[in-house]
């Protein structure tokens, strides 16, 4: 099995997917979805835990491998952003989606340096909003965004033309064509629901408004 279907398998199997066109989820992005992908339920399982670190050390290694530090996007980007810091011996840091009101005022967490080359590193990327609010919160402080690794995409266009946009690029492990052949094989989706996610996806900005 590739990566993009292992990792789709691990979602399935620790039950980080979820399923409810009845009563949908808001996204980040103000989206309402009938699915939900909880990749932060993967921590609590180490095999899966630790084939995401790997993986995310691979893609780093390959596709960026002048990176010097490795920064999580807050919050679901700092643990696994730690795993694979560890995993390659390099500096983390973390980003905050607003710098923080009292303390240190910071928005960046750690020590960073003009002109270091970072990985950022983010669980999941929907519209892509979130991520690149970080990758701008970099670039002011001065640092070099060579790339972004991310565990999960939903592949939308909107989200491609967000990095493009930014000149950012982006290496993603798993993604929403790998979770739906997973979970075709896996039984894990209904006829019924399959035919909800086809409708919610032709205009994923609008379903549910
Ligand atoms: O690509 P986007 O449209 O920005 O959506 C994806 C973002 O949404 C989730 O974070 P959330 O805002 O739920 O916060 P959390 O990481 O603190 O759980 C996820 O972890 C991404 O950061
Ligand atoms: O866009 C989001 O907020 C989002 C979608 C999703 O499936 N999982 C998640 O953690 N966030």
């Amino acid at each position: 099995m590739n990566t993009s279907h292992k990792i789709a398998s691990y979602l399935l199997s620790t039950k980080a997917v979820k399923l409810s066109p009845e009563q949908p989820f808001k996204w980040s992005s103000g989206w309402n979805s009938p699915i939900y992908c909880d990749n932060r339920v993967t921590l609590s399982y180490p095999e899966a835990r630790t084939f995401i670190k790997k993986s995310l050390a691979k893609a780093i290694k390959k596709h960026f491998p002048d990176a010097e530090l490795i920064a999580g996007v807050a919050t679901a980007g700092i643990p696994q952003g730690t795993l694979v810091a560890e995993a390659l011996g390099l500096p983390f840091a973390y980003v905050r989606p607003k710098p923080k009101e009292h303390g240190m005022g910071n928005q960046i967490e750690g020590r960073i340096e003009k002109g270091q080359k970072v990985v950022v590193i983010e669980d999941l990327i929907s519209t892509g909003g979130s991520s690149l609010k970080a990758v701008d919160a970099l670039r002011e402080a001065g640092i070099e965004v060579v790339g972004m690794v991310a565990i999960f995409t939903y592949g939308f266009k909107i989200a491609d033309k967000n990095f493009a946009d930014k000149n950012v690029p982006l290496v993603t492990l798993s993604n929403y064509n790998a979770l739906i052949d997973e979970a075709i094989k896996q039984n894990y989706i209904s006829a019924e629901s399959l035919e909800s996610l086809k409708k919610w996806r032709r205009k994923p900005e609008t379903w549910g408004v």
